[in-house]
């Protein structure tokens, strides 16, 4: 639901003493999430809530964003990345997408980081309230903990094949390799989907804390039906500092110590994913240069290690030049060869011939833009979109020359195991 803003919005932050566990508080049907190793925000009723698509959804989005806070009254007695004037954000991966990209402002946010703890109300001018005094918020945080004490039950769902099965990424990947050999493109990022029912009255909550729980150093977000945890860092601005986090190149974990740092190594060495991983950074780099002075750059790869996979990874880091907001980073990075491949525009194309769905938000930007600019986004990946009482999961594989199909099926299972051990 949205409201009429003329006059502005009204947003105040003050700090709370003691903050139960925040994640507990999300509302069960519609939660609204960003969190990672213990710490972030939660969203509580929607406000404003702004819908965007087409190839200009993230210029609109910066747009519309700009004027909401250039009218906004803050009185933040807070003040750290996520308090004051925020919105949570979701971007679908495709300007032709039919699921619209979305920006929304909730009346409440709770929030904890590093070691402090807030509450911010916001609210239209044209709606009167005295101002939030500490009590006050320490009763608004009551109701919304007696209101979490109601749960829903426990989703239990099976995924199974959805509209691309697993004979069709098989072909779709061998496609791709036959297109990079004839040099139509270099890389190509293909995914499949699992799909399942939700029963009614499924309390988010549950699968969202086991994402948290089991992924603390991803991002663990939910915004408009769309949750997961991603590992990977689009970009984050605060000030005017610059990050970003390329993953690019996936392998098995081990079975034992040994086999683990074995499969580390191999793919530390391995040309193919080395070959996949240097594509999705320089695609990072090229995007931020007109943006930054100086970027420093991890000098070979890393290896990430997640609990379902090893990741090559290479982090990023910069300073601003030019007073962008991180909205207009997104705009600039998005989609990263991580998601799309080399060079983007082939790729797309080749996503859209090669994939028989709408990826919607899936490899879409998600996070959170604050007043000022500042934000957090990352690659939605590791996600699923619950729609009614449905949910569809994702999980993609760059190709490059020497993929083998039947390689990249069992890296898309290791992919989408944060989101089926959750709902299981
Ligand atoms: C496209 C996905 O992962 C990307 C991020 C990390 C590693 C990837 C890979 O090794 O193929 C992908 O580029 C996904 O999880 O759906």
């Amino acid at each position: 639901m949205s409201v009429n803003t003329q006059g502005g919005l009204v947003v105040e932050t003050v700090p709370l003493e003691q903050v139960p566990e925040l994640l507990d508080l999300l509302a069960p049907s519609s939660p609204l999430l960003w969190w990672r190793r213990n710490e972030g925000m939660v969203g509580h009723e929607p406000l404003i809530t702004r819908h965007f698509s087409g190839n200009d959804r993230f210029r609109e989005a910066a747009a519309a964003w700009k004027e909401i806070a250039s009218s906004a009254e803050v009185t933040d007695q807070v003040d750290l990345p996520g308090t004051g004037l925020m919105a949570f954000g979701t971007f679908g991966f495709r300007y032709t997408s039919a699921i619209p990209s979305v920006l929304i402002i909730p009346r409440l946010i709770v929030g904890r980081r590093g070691g402090a703890s807030w509450l911010t109300r916001i609210h239209p001018a044209s709606e009167s309230a005295s101002p939030l005094s500490p009590e006050k918020a320490q009763s608004l945080l009551e109701e919304l903990i007696s209101a979490s004490g109601k749960t829903g039950s426990t989703p239990h769902v099976t995924l199974s094949e959805g509209a691309q099965t697993e004979a069709g990424f098989l072909s779709s990947v061998s496609r791709a390799v036959e297109r990079i050999n004839t040099g139509e493109v270099d890389k190509v990022v293909l995914s499949r989907d699992l799909q399942g029912s939700l029963s009614e009255n499924s309390d988010l909550r549950f699968p969202l804390k086991r994402l948290a729980e089991s992924y603390p150093d991803c991002w663990t977000f939910s915004v408009d039906g769309l949750l997961g945890s991603s590992p990977e860092t689009l970009v984050s601005v605060h000030g005017n500092k610059v990050q970003a986090r390329v993953l690019a190149g996936t392998a098995r974990r081990g079975s034992d110590a040994k086999s683990d740092l074995e499969s580390a190594a191999a793919l530390a060495s391995s040309h193919k994913d080395l070959d996949e991983h240097g594509f999705a950074t320089r695609s990072v780099l090229d995007a931020l240069a007109p943006f930054t002075g100086a970027l420093t750059v991890s000098e070979s790869p890393f290896t990430l290690k997640l609990p379902n996979v090893w990741h090559l990874a290479t982090d990023i880091a910069g300073t601003l030049s030019s007073g962008s907001s991180s909205l207009d980073l997104v705009d600039a990075l998005h989609p990263t060869a991580a998601v799309a491949g080399t060079p983007t525009a082939v790729a797309v194309t080749v996503i859209d011939d090669l994939e028989p769905y709408d990826r919607g938000r899936y490899a879409g930007p998600v996070g959170w833009v604050g007043a000022n600019g500042d934000g957090e986004w990352a690659i939605a990946l590791r996600c699923a979109q619950v729609s009614a009482d449905t949910i569809t999961a994702y999980a993609g594989c760059g190709i490059v020359s020497d993929s083998i199909p039947e390689k990249e099926l069992v890296e898309t299972e290791m992919k989408f195991r944060p989101i089926v051990d959750a709902f299981s």
